[in-house]
C-alpha cells in the first residue's frame, strides 16, 4: 500500500509539472521572439570618422525614392534624419532603421518651419558625446541637406494647393534651414517641368549687362554712374564699393543669345562678362573716361564729378561674376568687346541722350538704402 500510495503521487507530480510546462512554453517562445526582436540587426552599416561623417536631413525620406536615399546614405556611413508628414510616405519604408544610433525619423510638415537646429544639440550629446551646443552643431550640420518634391502623381492631383505649398512653402523652409546651418541643399525637382506640349526651350542667364538704349532711369550702376559724371553729379557709391560685378556689353550678349538659340542644349546656360572689377573701381573709370571723352567732344564738359558713398544697398550680393565655362565649351562663346570700348559708347549715347532732354538734364535719383529695401531680386 505504502508502493502504490508513492506511485500516485509520484503521477500526480508528474501530471502538474506537465501542466506548468504546457503554460509556460507559449511564454517562453514570446519572450525568444522578444529576445529576438531586441537584438535586430540593421543593413550593414560602413563606419566613417568623424571628419567623414555628414549629418543628411531628408524631407519625405520615408517616400519611394527618399527611403532608398535613405538605405544608401545609413549603409554608407552618415547620420539621417528623415522628416516626413506621412502622407505618402510610409513608416514601413524605414522601419529597418528605427533604432539605430544614425537614424532620426521625425513626423513633420515642411508646410511648418522646422527649427531641427534648435532641438538637436541634446539629441547630439547625448548620443555622440558632443557638448558645445549650437556652435559646434553648426559645424557639423555644414554637409547637406536633401529636399524631396512630393509624391506621385494621383497624390499631388488629390490636393494641387498642398501640393503648390510643399513646393514653395516647404522648399523656402528648407532654403532657410540650409542657411541656418550653412548647409548645401540639393532640390529635387522633376522631368514635369519640360511639359508635354514638345516645346523646344532655351534657358539663358543673364548677368550685368550694359550697353546703348539702357533707359536712363533704369538705376543700374553703369548708367546711374554715365550720367552723374556727364553732368558733374556725384557718383553715388552704396556702401564701400568694395562689391564685385562683372560687365558685359550688350552686343556681346545678343552674340550668346543667338548661338544659345541655335543651339540644342535644353538646359540653363550663364552669359556674362567674367572680367570683374568692385564698384569703386567702375566708379573712377566710368569718371576718367567720361573726362576723356569731354576733351574730344564740344558736348560734354569736363566731369567733375566726386565720389559719394551712400548706405549700403539692403542684400547687396558682395561678389558676382559668371561662370561662362559651359556657354564656352558648348557654343564656342566668349565675349570680345572690351569693357572700356563698351563704356565709351555707351557714354556716347548718354550724351545724345541728354541733348534730347528738354533740358539737357537728368539726374538720377540715388536709391537710398531704404528704397532698395525688399526690391524683388532674383539671383
Ligand atoms: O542687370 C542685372 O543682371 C541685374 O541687375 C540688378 O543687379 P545688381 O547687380 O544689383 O545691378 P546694379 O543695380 O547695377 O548694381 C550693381 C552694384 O552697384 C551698386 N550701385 C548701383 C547703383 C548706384 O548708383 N551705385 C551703386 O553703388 C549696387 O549697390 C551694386 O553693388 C538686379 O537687381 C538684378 O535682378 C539683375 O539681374
Amino acid at each position: 500500500t505504502y508502493t502504490n500510495m508513492r506511485s500516485i503521487q509520484e503521477h500526480g507530480e508528474m501530471k502538474i509539472e506537465q501542466r506548468i510546462d504546457e503554460a509556460v512554453a507559449p511564454l517562453r517562445e514570446k519572450i525568444r521572439d522578444l529576445e529576438q526582436s531586441f537584438s535586430q540587426k540593421y543593413p550593414p552599416v560602413k563606419f566613417l570618422s568623424e571628419k567623414d561623417r555628414k549629418r543628411i536631413l531628408i524631407t519625405g525620406g520615408a517616400g519611394f525614392v527618399g527611403s532608398h536615399l535613405t538605405d544608401k546614405l545609413m549603409m554608407d556611413g552618415h547620420e539621417v534624419t528623415v522628416v516626413d508628414n506621412f502622407f505618402t510616405g510610409r513608416k514601413r519604408n524605414v522601419e529597418h532603421w528605427i533604432g539605430h544610433e544614425n537614424f532620426e525619423l521625425i513626423n513633420h510638415d515642411v508646410v511648418e518651419p522646422l527649427y531641427i537646429e534648435a532641438f538637436s544639440p541634446p539629441l547630439v550629446t547625448s548620443q555622440y558625446g558632443f557638448c558645445g551646443g549650437s556652435q559646434l552643431l553648426a559645424n557639423r550640420w555644414t554637409r547637406s541637406i536633401t529636399w524631396r518634391l512630393p509624391p506621385l502623381l494621383p497624390n499631388y492631383m488629390y490636393n494641387p494647393i498642398k501640393t503648390l505649398k510643399t513646393n514653395t512653402i516647404g522648399t523656402l523652409n528648407m532654403l532657410g534651414l540650409a542657411k541656418r546651418v550653412g548647409a548645401r541643399l540639393l532640390l529635387a525637382s522633376t522631368s514635369e517641368v519640360y511639359g508635354g506640349e514638345g516645346v523646344e526651350v532655351r534657358v539663358a542667364r543673364i548677368f550685368n549687362t550694359f550697353g546703348s538704349r539702357m533707359h536712363m532711369n533704369d538705376g543700374r550702376v553703369v548708367s546711374n554712374f554715365i550720367l552723374q559724371a556727364l553732368q558733374g553729379e556725384p557718383l553715388t557709391v552704396y556702401g564701400s564699393g568694395s562689391q564685385t560685378r562683372a560687365f558685359q556689353y550688350v552686343s556681346d550678349l545678343v552674340n550668346g543669345l543667338v548661338l544659345l538659340m541655335n543651339s540644342n542644349i535644353s538646359s540653363p546656360v550663364n552669359l556674362g562678362n567674367p572680367e570683374e572689377h568692385t564698384i569703386l573701381e567702375f566708379a573712377r573709370l566710368i569718371k576718367s573716361l567720361v573726362s576723356k571723352a569731354s576733351d574730344r567732344s564740344k558736348y560734354m564738359s569736363l566731369s567733375r564729378s566726386q565720389i559719394q558713398f551712400l548706405p549700403e544697398a539692403q542684400d547687396d550680393p558682395q561678389r558676382r561674376r559668371p561662370d561662362i565655362r559651359k556657354a564656352n565649351m558648348m557654343l564656342g562663346w566668349e565675349p570680345v568687346v572690351p569693357l572700356e570700348e563698351g563704356l565709351n559708347k555707351t557714354i556716347q549715347y548718354f550724351s545724345r541722350e541728354l541733348e534730347h532732354q528738354a533740358n539737357n538734364q537728368y539726374i538720377p535719383k540715388p536709391k537710398a538704402a531704404r528704397m532698395k529695401k525688399g526690391r524683388p531680386r532674383h539671383n
